[in-house]
């Protein structure tokens, strides 16, 4: 009888325990795009290979460490390159993750992305985000296929960085190569290297190293619980096209965006933000019909400044401050869902 007694409190114990350290584990939700961390290539040397193929499934079955460290579910939203990312992908993805970041069940996502565009779809996520849990995208920089894939680790390091505490309220972030970015900062640097994502101006937030998460600073751009931006009821957003400045560029590069409905310009300029003469009038006219235009520039690192070379004031342009023109695109489509209000636009660059 004794014996039996003690038996029982051994398997009450044990199934405590069992318990106890299941509920104690984080709940992470992947939400799988696609890209080359679901890359199929035909060689495990090769350079080629088709992004996007293989399953949320059989990604995380091939990093089983991951269920030490959270109890994951996973849904597939697309399966596509990301360089065909668009506007609904965005819309449905930030719409999914406000619905599932209200549930008490859910912790923290993992978006796994092509590394094409990840940076402006986690700026697009960071402003439009309403909720301090941690939202992480992670990709890869080599097919699965690969000798010395990059993808398996750094979802490992996704799926960590999700589910730290201290990854609460940091906005959304990109764990790539070791290191956690800010969406706000990040940019993908090279076109092959799997050390791709940097933040050249501001530098990384922090990194992840053997399970855990270090940080050493935070962004002081507003992002998620802060921003203004809800996508909630919106279907689609305002067209807003990028103009590629260089040497010689002629007036019919940028004439035909006064005519197709879009709502605002991004000027990739040269320098600061510089605008060759050729062009400066069709920009002058665009704002005469109202539309917006932003001045950001080609350069990898250092804002476009207000008043440098360009009279801003005088032609009612908005200076992008450290916003690259794929991410300027990005708040100035978000922006034109509030306002067409070219001072209160140069509010939001200078706070987001
Ligand atoms: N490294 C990558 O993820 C590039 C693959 C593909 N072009 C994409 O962005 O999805």
């Amino acid at each position: 009888m004794k014996q039996f007694k003690s038996f029982g409190l051994v398997v009450v114990t044990l199934l405590f325990s069992v318990t106890m350290a299941f509920a104690a584990k984080p709940n992470i939700h992947i939400l799988a795009t696609g890209g080359t961390i679901a890359g199929t290539g035909s060689s495990a040397t090769g350079t080629s290979y088709t992004a996007g193929q293989v399953a949320i499934s059989a990604l995380l079955d091939a990093v089983p460490e991951i269920k030490d460290i959270a109890n994951v579910t996973g849904e597939q939203i697309v399966k596509i390159g990301s360089q065909d990312m668009n506007d609904q992908v965005w819309l449905t993805l930030a719409k999914k993750i406000n619905e599932l970041l209200k549930r008490a069940d859910i912790d923290g996502i993992v978006i796994t992305h092509g590394t094409d565009t990840m940076e402006e779809t986690a700026y697009f996520l960071n402003l439009t985000v309403k909720s301090d849990k941690p939202v992480v995208l992670v990709g890869a920089m080599r097919p699965s296929t690969a000798l010395s894939a990059d993808g398996p680790l750094n979802l490992y390091n996704a799926v960590v960085t999700a589910a730290a505490k201290e990854s609460k309220d940091k906005g959304v972030l990109v764990a790539m190569n070791g290191l956690i970015l800010g969406a706000q900062s990040t940019v993908k640097m090279n076109t092959v290297d799997v050390q791709t994502f940097q933040a050249p101006n501001s530098g990384a937030l922090g990194y992840v190293l053997n399970g855990k998460v270090f940080y050493n600073q935070v962004t002081l751009k507003k992002h998620t619980t802060q921003s203004v931006f809800d996508v909630t009821h919106l279907n689609a957003l305002p067209k807003v096209g990028i103009v590629y400045s260089y040497s010689n560029i002629e007036a019919d590069m940028v004439t035909p965006m006064l005519n197709n409905g879009y709502k605002g310009i991004i000027h990739a300029g040269v320098g600061n933000g510089n605008i060759h003469q050729n062009i400066f009038p069709v920009l002058t006219d665009a704002r005469q019909k109202g539309i917006l235009v932003v001045r950001s520039s080609r350069v990898p690192t250092g804002p476009t400044t207000l008043d440098a070379e360009v009279d801003d004031a005088k032609y009612q342009f908005v200076a992008s401050q450290e916003l690259n023109p794929q991410k300027s695109r990005v708040l100035l489509m978000l922006a034109l869902t509030k306002t067409t209000d070219w001072k209160q636009i140069q509010q939001y660059f200078n706070e987001y």
